[in-house]
């Protein structure tokens, strides 16, 4: 002990390669042994630990531990644990070839002691060190287990590569936290019972059979790799185990590992596991981050990974690959894929398949972007009564709407009509059906399928209607991401008792399909809640007539039919013809302007909560940026539009000629007090107005119910401007207080004439030019026929019942909020 030598460092995590769950942390090479430096009864030393040739001559003739040697491997001088000296602490001898040590038990001071790779029988020198903290006497010839005297303080040993075959009870080693035993003979775990302090062991490449012995322990790390174990058994008390090694062993089942809260690390590579299902035994375990399933079976299975990693979503390692985001999206798409997924694998299949097919352009196909085709979608749960409502409505509004009737592939109940309120088909026809490219839209409830086909809106189209279906939110997703954009009308039961009643007394579902359709109420009010907008409006159903009353209502809202019928009724006592109130209380837009009817819908919409629900307009993206460009005017910009309207109204008044004297030039017309303004508008004569001079149009003479002779300038100027309003040519319209408003026709001099935008007539005035020609809206895309020309003039010469509007264009198209479509289709097959 007189000279300071230099300490030979021995360093555990240099032998060390391979990066395991556990790393290094039992201490012992987690290497397969052929990597392993080896131990002198292994095989030859490695140079590492080899010292020069003479050494190794040394230590081979002297295995007798002397005290030069034992200077050489002393280290870290410090004080003694008493306090009261100044000694080496460490001492490490590895590799040495040392069997007799036993001029250790002089060195009482020691509190760690590294013995690694030598030919150790006998460690009974340690007896003599109670202050000793840590032993390494790994990779010797030891097969006493502790056959030495406590230390009191003894945390770590190492008696892993030794020859221990039983394990013998250590309840004086109260302070033991880690022991390595690996690569020994123990068949058995036992006499740990008592170390209370123990958080790692490890009993790698052992005999054990059984898990045992290990009841309460507060085990954080446990490394039983290499044994014999088929079954976890007899570890439900570790509740404190953090990693568990259980590598190399015969195990089958996961089964028992489902209480370790604290378990974040398993590793299980090359045993038996097969099947995929036995993932769902740690699928709890909150902390599980690491799994190694390496050389199992089931790594055979089809989709092993992506389903792995859809029961364990926690883990961020699997089988020694960090686990990718990506992954974990792939896996949740493929086996529980959220609804807004579901809606779109939908859609693009329909995508495909159709895309397969012949393209041919559609009746519902529409001539811009921005103007969906009309549809009504009733959605709401199974059986609340949303299919009678559909009937109900198109039965009453039948100029307008049509039932869109679904595919199936349920049997028919008692009175259903096939065709009418579905068709019925088989799942092959259905299937057949999918790859034809038939379907918009499919989903599947209650175990049959149910699909919109393009073909049952195509119908409706084709009759010039708007189609109304009803379905599932399933549906309406999958519904919204095509390019149909119908409006959404969710009716629910509020009152889940009354509706789970009605189910039953419907006397067609089963407890449980009663249970599934009532718990769907929740998911529709959630739906509403979070994603306020998903539906247009809503309408509670518990009792059917408020709620078909409700629903009416709204329809009649949008369409019109009330005011005009009021309209109407003020027209006959004399009243204000021009607009509703509420239409002038604020300018009009040329969108509130385009409503089928002639009326304020907008306005009428916006005062009812209607508006939202139908106006297309809302969604369109281009006339809200036009509209933001249109707002404000410079004073420039403002003194050149009163020039123009002022010209505009000499030209009107014949004071002055100019390109638009012809433009409203026209002889002295009449038109008959029963037409409505729309009718008005409509009227072919007022097109004459528009003609080349020339066009030989015959005028009706018997106009203008106030007087037969009124055919002033006034009207014709009003009239054409009417006519041009309703192209939307005009910025905004009001009837003056001065303005006396007769018939639809705003008469007057001056402020009748509200300011003209004139950038887009020359477009409307071609367009309507064309329209005369053509006999055709200028977005109608199919030349009409003579017949349905005919057709067109003969009904916008009759007068329009009330309740029933009619519109110049097609369903959705540019000029139309949405609805009502022409009725040229029905008109054709009625003649
Ligand atoms: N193409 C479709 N897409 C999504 N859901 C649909 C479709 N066709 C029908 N459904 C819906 O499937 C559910 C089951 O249909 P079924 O005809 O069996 O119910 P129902 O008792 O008639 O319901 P309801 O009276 O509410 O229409 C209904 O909620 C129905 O609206």
């Amino acid at each position: 002990m007189a000279a300071i030598v230099s300490p030979v460092h021995f360093n555990l995590e240099e032998t060390t390669g391979r990066i395991s769950p556990f790393g290094t942390t039992f201490g012992t090479p987690c290497v397969p042994e052929n990597e392993l430096p080896e131990s002198p009864e292994r095989g030859s030393e490695t140079s590492e630990y080899s010292g020069s040739e003479e050494e190794e001559v040394l230590v081979e003739e002297e295995t007798l531990l002397k005290e030069k040697k034992v200077c050489d491997g002393l280290s870290n001088l410090g004080h003694s644990a008493t306090g009261l000296e100044q000694a080496y602490l460490h001492l490490s001898l590895p590799r040495l070839s040392l069997v007799d040590i036993s001029i250790l038990c002089e060195y009482v001071h020691l509190q760690k002691l590294e013995l690694p790779y030598n030919k150790i029988k006998d460690l009974s020198c340690v007896s003599h060190m109670p202050y000793l903290v840590e032993l390494d006497a790994s990779h010797n010839e030891l097969t006493e287990f502790f056959g030495f005297k406590a230390p009191k303080n003894l945390k770590e040993v190492n008696f892993s590569y030794n020859h221990m075959t039983e394990m013998k009870d250590l309840s004086a080693y109260q302070s033991l936290s880690k022991l390595i035993l690996d690569d020994n003979y123990i068949s058995e775990i036992q006499g740990l019972e008592n170390c209370n302090s123990i958080t790692c062991l490890s009993l790698a490449n052992n005999r054990i059979s059984n898990i045992s012995g290990l009841n309460n322990l507060p085990i954080k790390k446990l490394c039983l790799r290499g044994n014999q174990v088929q079954k976890i058994s007899n570890l439900e008390n570790l509740q404190t185990l953090q990693t568990l090694d259980l590598s190399s062993n015969k195990i089958q089942s996961l089964c028992g590992l489902e209480n370790h809260k604290l378990l974040e690390t398993i590793d299980l590579e090359d045993n038996q596991i097969q099947e995929i299902n036995e993932a769902t035994h740690i699928q709890e375990l909150p902390l599980l981050r690491v799994l190694n399933l390496l050389r199992n079976p089931v790594r055979e299975q089809p989709d092993y990974h992506l389903s792995v990693l859809f029961i364990l979503q926690r883990l961020t390692v699997l089988d020694l690959q960090p686990v990718k985001a990506e992954e974990k999206v792939a896996a949740v798409n493929k086996y529980d894929p959220p609804p807004e997924v579901i809606a779109a694998q939908d859609h693009m299949t329909h995508v495909v398949y159709n895309l397969r097919q012949p393209q041919i352009i559609y009746h519902s196909t529409l001539p811009s972007l921005d103007a969906p085709y009309p549809m009504l979608a009733l959605t709401g749960p199974q059986a609340c009564g949303k299919r009678e409502l559909a009937h109900r409505l198109c039965r009453e509004f039948s100029n307008f709407f049509a039932y869109g009737a679904c595919h199936t592939t349920r049997s028919p109940y008692f009175g259903e009509v096939d065709g009418s309120d579905y068709h019925f088909v088989s799942e092959e026809a259905f299937e057949d059906m999918i790859h034809m490219g038939k379907f918009i839209q499919t989903m599947k409830y209650g175990g049959h399928y149910y699909g919109l086909t393009r073909d049952a809106i195509e119908v409706v189209a084709g009759e010039g209607l708007a189609c109304c279906v009803h379905m599932e939110l399933e549906g309406v997703r999958s519904l919204k991401n095509t390019c149909f954009e119908p409006r959404y009308i969710l009716l629910i039961p509020m009152d889940k008792e009354e509706y789970a009643r009605r189910l039953r007394m419907r006397g067609l579902y089963s407890k449980s399909q009663i249970e599934m359709a009532v718990s769907r109420v929740d998911t529709y009010i959630k739906m509403n809640r979070d994603f306020p907008g998903f539906f247009d409006t809503v309408i509670p159903c518990d009792d059917l007539q408020d709620a078909y009353i409700k629903l009416n209502q709204l329809v009649r809202e949008y369409l019109g039919l009330g005011e005009q019928e009021r309209f109407e009724n003020a027209g006959a006592t004399g009243g204000d013809q021009t607009y509703p109130d509420s239409a002038r209380e604020s300018p009009v837009t040329d969108r509130d302007r385009s409503s089928p009817s002639g009326v304020n819908v907008s306005k009428l919409a916006q005062s009812t909560g209607a508006k939202d629900l139908f106006d297309s307009a809302n969604r369109n993206y281009s006339a809200r940026i036009q509209a933001a460009l249109l707002a404000p005017k410079s004073p420039v910009e403002q003194a050149s539009i009163q020039r123009r309207q002022q010209a505009a109204r000499e030209a009107l008044q014949g004071k002055s000629p100019c390109a638009y004297t012809r433009l409203f030039k026209r002889g002295p017309l009449t038109a008959p007090a029963s037409l409505g303004p729309r009718q008005h508008l409509l009227d072919p004569t007022s097109y004459s107005s528009m003609l080349p001079s020339g066009s030989n149009v015959t005028h009706d003479r018997s106009f203008s119910p106030g007087s037969p002779d009124s055919s002033s300038v006034e009207s014709h100027a009003s009239s054409g401007m009417s006519m041009l309003s309703s192209a939307g040519a005009f910025s905004s319209a009001t009837s003056s207080g001065n303005n006396t408003p007769t018939n639809g026709l705003v008469i007057g001099a001056e402020p009748a004439v509200e300011p003209l935008d004139i950038s887009g007539l020359g477009h409307e005035l071609d367009s309507l030019k064309d329209y005369i020609h053509s006999s055709n809206t200028p977005d109608t895309p199919r030349p009409a026929s003579q017949g349905e020309l005919l057709d067109v003039k003969s009904a916008l010469s009759k007068p329009t019942s009330p309740g029933v509007t009619r519109s110049q264009t097609r369903p959705g198209t540019n000029t139309k909020p949405v609805l009502p479509p022409i009725p040229s289709g029905r008109k054709v097959s009625e003649h």
